[in-house]
């Protein structure tokens, strides 16, 4: 039964989810990196919201881990970089909490308004000050939203039915979306020159890191009011304080900080700025909601298969993923094979889905025809990362589909073209789950891979089988299977041959220089 870990706190349903699914879980929250580090190498998947962090270091010592899961959107927590490298599929819920979260952001901009903090503080204090407390109206008011992705879009419609003028930055939003929501799209300078108020919703990378910092609110309008329910990197909090000190920037409200949790921080105890504790994503609805996704997700992967919301892996429907498995054992020997026959630098790859095949949804086994492909080549390869190494070892990737079967109702042909030759394998399934391999480069075949096989391209001249089977019989070699292929009598042919032990090498050797074989290989596959 796989094992997860609970290490943020996470509404119970998630519990129940895991439970009743079949994964065993243990809720362990407020571990330090050690205490994690200690106990991570026995859980196939972690839950977590924005405390625990998934580092490098914390990958490193995960050997059982199989998938992180964020319960909410941001993952800047995760070293997803390191989980690909390590196998680990990295998945988040990006649209449980988008509307707490718009909401918490509208109210955050109410309370700027209306200094509503100051003014509770100050009247719970019995002070009475009627005088000292003028807000401002936000009706007629321009909105600056900058990322207008899914909570910017939400942002921007309750600013809309409060009467506000809204203007977004966001190089991703389509002009035709802006008209959608009724917004303005305009760089990044004309927002900050316009806006009276100004929200932040962009996920924190190396473009949005420090967006905010001294030169850009010297372009803001004097007075404005900033909101930030995304990242605390996103501002540069020292050049935020000179602002509000200096009287240009009117108020600020802050969900988060550039170091969390912040215990101390040097905006603190103005109250021209509203803070409060990472609480965009808090409330029992939003909660419920990414606790439940995010088991059913994690659940979902660990027992079926199945990969939802994956931020490094393609999308495997619950439905599919039944469909897929006899699928991904086939393209794994598939590409196991070809890397194996594959002596010169790769180039490129194509994988060919034809028949029933090329109706299922493909990429998640590409990657796998990837990870096969690779393997053999380089260590630390799994189909998490392979379509990565591979784009970073330019080695072009494509797929093909073709509906109408062929001579097979299914079938997956991988061709490899390397700075020398192209190789070709393909397969089929036998039955609808046993993989059989029936064509080796130009030769049709029809063989079961064992683990391990000897593949030799020979001259179709009589006595090879012969010869070939006494050199093995006089190593003690026992064959299991043979398979034989041809493209026409006394033509190129190749023989499949399924034996009972490993091939060393000197035994490859002396099969090399038998009569007629042109080239003969020792290949290995997982049992
Ligand atoms: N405070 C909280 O508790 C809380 C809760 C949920 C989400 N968040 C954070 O809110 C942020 C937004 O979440 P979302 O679900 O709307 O994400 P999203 O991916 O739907 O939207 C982000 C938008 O930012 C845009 N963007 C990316 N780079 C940009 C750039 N350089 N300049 C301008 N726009 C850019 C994208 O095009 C996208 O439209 C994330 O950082 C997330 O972590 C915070
Ligand atoms: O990115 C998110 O989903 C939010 O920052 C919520 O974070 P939390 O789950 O720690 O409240």
């Amino acid at each position: 039964m796989p094992k997860v870990l609970i290490s943020d706190s996470l509404s119970p349903r998630a519990v129940e989810i895991f439970k009743e699914r079949g994964v065993e879980v243990d809720v362990i929250t407020g571990l330090k990196p050690d205490e994690l580090k200690a106990i991570i190498g026995k859980y196939d998947g972690l839950a977590i919201r924005s405390s625990t962090k998934v580092t490098k270091e914390v990958l490193a010592v995960a050997t059982n881990l199989k998938v992180v899961g964020r319960a909410g959107i941001g993952v800047d927590n995760v070293d997803v970089p390191a989980a690909t490298a390590s196998g680990v599929v990295v998945m988040n819920t990006p649209f449980g909490n988008s509307i707490t979260t718009a909401e918490h952001a509208i109210a955050m901009m109410f309370a700027l308004a209306r200094e509503i903090p100051a003014a509770n503080t100050s009247t719970h204090a019995g002070k009475w000050e009627k005088n000292r407390f003028m807000g401002v109206e936000l009706y007629g008011k321009t909105l600056g939203v900058i990322g207008c992705g899914n909570i910017g879009s939400i942002v921007a419609d309750r600013a809309v039915g409060l009467k506000m003028r809204v203007v977004a930055f966001d190089p991703f939003l389509s002009a035709e979306r802006a008209q959608d929501l009724g917004v303005e799209k305009v760089e990044l300078d004309e927002l900050l020159r316009r806006a009276d108020f100004i929200t932040l919703h962009t996920p924190l990378t190396d473009a949005t890191r420090n967006v905010l910092d001294a030169k850009a609110l010297a372009k803001t309008k004097p007075g404005v009011r900033i909101i930030n329910c995304a990242r605390g990197g996103l501002i540069v909090e020292a050049d935020l304080k000179a602002a509000l000190d200096s009287g240009h920037v009117a108020g600020a409200a802050l969900d988060v900080f550039a170091e969390e949790p912040a215990k101390e921080s040097i905006l603190f105890g103005n109250e021209k700025i509203i803070c409060t504790p990472h609480l965009g994503a808090s409330t029992t609805e939003a909660q419920e909601n990414v606790a439940l996704q995010v088991a059913e997700q994690m659940s979902d992967f660990l027992v079926t298969g199945a990969v939802v919301n994956a931020l490094n892996m393609p999308s495997v429907s619950a439905e599919d993923a039944p469909k897929l498995k006899p699928y991904m054992k086939l393209a794994e020997q598939l590409g196991g094979f070809a890397g194996q026959i594959t002596e010169t630098g790769l180039k490129s790859v194509t994988v060919e889905y034809e028949g029933q095949v090329a109706d299922l949804n493909t990429r998640p086994l590409t990657a796998i025809v990837l990870m096969g492909l690779l393997s053999p080549l380089l260590a630390s390869v799994n189909m998490v990362n392979a379509p990565v190494i591979a784009r970073e070892r330019d080695i072009k990737v494509a797929e093909t589909k073709r509906d109408d079967a062929a001579d097979y109702q299914t079938l997956i042909r991988v061709v490899v073209q390397t700075e020398r030759a192209t190789r070709t394998v393909a397969g089929t399934l036998f039955g609808g789950e046993k993989p059989r391999i029936v064509q080796i480069e130009e030769v049709p075949v029809e063989a079961e891979l064992s683990e391990h096989m000897l593949f030799i391209r020979n001259e179709d001249k009589p006595g090879f089988i012969g010869k070939l089977g006494t050199t093995l019989g006089d190593a003690g070699v026992n064959i299991a299977t043979f398979h034989l292929g041809r493209t026409e009598a006394g033509a190129n042919a190749i023989a499949l041959v399924s034996v009972d032990q490993e091939v060393a090498d000197g035994l490859l050797e002396r099969i090399q220089g038998l009569p007629s074989v042109v080239r003969a290989k020792a290949l290995r596959f997982q049992a």
